[in-house]
């Protein structure tokens, strides 16, 4: 009898060994698969622990901050990006309930893991700050949940808090999302206050996974994570029948073959197990070695059934920004690709090809899920393998529809072609229509701030679609934005107007046509590839004029007058000059020493060796840096 091996101990609050488990004798009636989600910094994983704690799954102790967030990003950052997984044991008039806690990356960028850790589940607990109420990521979030007919059980975190506000947060919640204030629960995870009543709640209010035991075994891969020895690790929601060690198992989207190694429950640390039964939420390893190989959404089936119909709503994940990356220095080179190599190993969202510039040399271009998501990643390389690379401005990726036989025959035959490097851009005759990716943002702000927030959305060409007032005091807005326009430090200057007050949170609306232009910077003349940028067409006189003024401060001066010049299909939109100047280094020196002289022309001559001459013009690399980095 295999149960055998689900065996496991489980501990009393106090961590005391109370009683043995045998998990896959858990009837599914007595499952429940639930996530929490949650703005961030309102204390996702401070509840998680909690609830790990109370139910004895993690014993008590002060040194159990936040188990569930393991990455160094994470808990430097206080933010969740990768989701970690608890199976909870919780008993109640006797009976041992199985709940599976699916904790879900909080942030936008991570959308579709959230939305694929959602689908393993049966309901989530909307949690909110009794202090600062609802937030721009709780709405996007809620109505994430909404739309796969979740249940929702509302949550009022951090009453402790001297100035929560439970009733105000709970007419918010009435208004926004008509959630009747009898519903909602109280709690102060940080002191374990009212969390015995959310595991209740889960119990109450949650239907079991519509999981079958009876049919042929079918998962569903919600997250994946690489480990050094086993290769690709799986987490999957077993929606029927029951997978085994040992048996061979297919994968619906890639098609490939592979034997189950190893099937583990999270609790939250590996258990190891012979099988998972369907409502089972566990980690299989099948030696796979790069994470591209295991898709999020994918579905698993046993190779004896012959195929399977997939679970539904597989989606490849698409990148939607993109950023160059350098090492400082050519000696770095493979060091960084190392590093990079190994980040994405575990990452499979991010894609890589190779790029080179001549000012900054060999290097990659990565595609990033969003920002943050190309915060974390480019942290992570600092951190882990402690390499310091050279990041560039991050772009978006166009969508060019072409027109005429030869511009289509030069794209491979295709009409549309997606471009994220300017130098790339197609000739403007041969373009039909341009498209640029939009978002639909939430902004939500204090009523005072609103004046200056919509001069800032009009400025970054958002387009408000609706405005809502919260209470007397926040009102709620939509904007479809460009994604071009908040990709640099749209986020960082709405806190600014806010006094850290507003709060931002976007969703993907796809591609909208605009009218885009290639700006390219000349230096006597001569053009200057890697400065090439892609601008809307309102925005290009002014960004001419920024970059020629930043360059002519970065530039320094040289023996033969410079020309910047930013140029739009062949017309000059902005200029600036810096005039001819010898720079003598041994001025300061009256005869003498010739050592000393000697040794300044050194210095002098190796600093040219780091520049990049164009036209009979220096450019140190540093100038490159500065106007290319984010
Ligand atoms: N006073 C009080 N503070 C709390 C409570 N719950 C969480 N906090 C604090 O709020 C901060 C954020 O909590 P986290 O649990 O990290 O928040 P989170 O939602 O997981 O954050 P992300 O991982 O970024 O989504 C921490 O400093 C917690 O100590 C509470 O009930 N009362």
């Amino acid at each position: 009898m295999l149960s055998g091996f689900q065996r496991t101990k489980i501990h009393n609050s106090a961590g005391h060994l109370a009683e043995e488990i045998e998990y896959d004798e858990i009837p599914v009636s007595r499952i429940r698969n639930f996530s929490i989600i949650a703005h961030v910094d309102h204390g996702k994983s401070t509840l998680a622990d909690r609830l790990l704690e109370i139910t004895g799954t993690i014993a008590k102790h002060a040194g159990n901050k936040q188990v569930l967030d393991s990455l160094q990003v994470e808990k430097e950052r206080g933010i969740t990006v990768k989701a970690q997984t608890a199976s909870i044991v919780y008993k109640r008039a006797g009976e041992n309930y199985l709940l599976n806690l699916i904790d879900t990356p909080g942030h936008v960028d991570f959308s579709n893991e959230v939305s694929r850790s959602l689908a393993a589940c049966n309901g989530v607990i909307l949690l909110v700050d009794a202090n600062q109420g609802v937030q721009a990521q709780t709405v996007a979030n809620y109505h994430l949940a909404r739309s796969k007919n979740l249940v929702i059980v509302p949550v009022l975190n951090k009453i402790d808090l001297k100035n929560a506000r439970p009733e105000a947060v709970c007419n918010e919640l009435l208004t926004l999302f008509d959630i009747d204030p009898e519903e909602v629960l109280k709690v102060s995870a940080k002191l374990g206050t009212g969390c015995d009543q959310v595991l209740s709640s889960i119990i109450d209010r949650l239907p079991p996974p519509d999981a079958n035991r009876d049919a042929p075994f079918r998962a569903l891969i919600f997250d994946s994570w690489f480990d050094k020895y086993r290769g690709a690790l799986n987490l999957i929601y077993v929606k029927d029948g029951e997978v085994c060690t040992g048996q061979e198992i297919v994968l619906c989207h890639t098609g490939r073959s592979y034997e189950v190694k190893s099937l583990a429950l999270l609790r939250p640390d590996e258990r190891k197990v012979e099988r998972l039964v369907a409502g089972q939420v566990g980690l299989l390893g099948c030696n796979m070695r790069t994470s591209k190989e295991s898709q999020i959404g994918d579905t698993v089936y046993l190779k004896r059934d012959k195929g399977c119909v997939p679970l539904p709503g597989f989606k490849p994940q698409q990148p939607m920004v993109f950023a160059g990356v350098y090492p400082p220095d050519q000696t770095q080179h493979p060091v960084l690709k190392g590093a990079i190599e190994k980040l994405v190993l575990n990452d499979s969202a991010v894609t890589v090809t190779p790029d080179s510039s001549p000012a900054l040399g060999q290097g990659w271009r990565l595609g990033f899920l969003g920002l943050l998501h190309l915060d974390v990643f480019s942290q992570r390389l600092q951190q882990e393998y402690d390499a310091e690379p050279v990041l560039t401005a991050p772009s978006v990726t166009y969508k060019i529809k072409l027109k005429g036989a030869k511009a289509i025959a030069a794209h491979g035959g295709n009409e549309t072609v997606f471009i994220s490097n300017p130098a790339l851009l197609p000739d403007p005759t041969f373009v039909e229509e341009y498209h640029e990716p939009y978002v639909l943002g939430t902004i939500i702000a204090p009523t005072e701030c609103v004046g200056p927030i919509i001069g800032l959305c009009v400025e970054r060409r958002a387009v408000q679609k609706t405005s809502l007032n919260i209470d007397n005091e926040r009102i709620m807005t939509t904007y479809l934005m460009p994604l071009n326009e908040i990709v640099l430090d749209f986020h960082d200057q709405l806190k600014s107007l806010s006094s850290g007050y507003a709060s931002f949170d976007y969703e993907d609306y796809g591609y909208v046509e605009t009218s885009i232009v290639r700006m390219d910077v000349l230096l006597n003349g001569q053009l200057v590839e890697e400065l090439c940028t892609i601008t809307h067409s309102s925005k290009a006189q002014n960004h001419a004029r920024e970059l020629v003024l930043k360059l002519k401060e970065l530039i320094p001066r040289q023996m033969v007058q410079i020309a910047i010049q930013a140029v739009v299909g062949g017309k000059i939109l902005a200029r600036e000059t810096i005039k001819a100047y010898r720079k003598d280094v041994t001025a300061k020196l009256y005869g003498g020493d010739v050592t000393r002289r000697m040794k300044l022309l050194k210095q002098q001559s190796e600093g040219k060796k780091k520049m990049r001459s164009i036209a009979n013009i220096n450019v140190p690399r540093d100038t490159f840096i500065k106007v290319l980095k984010r």
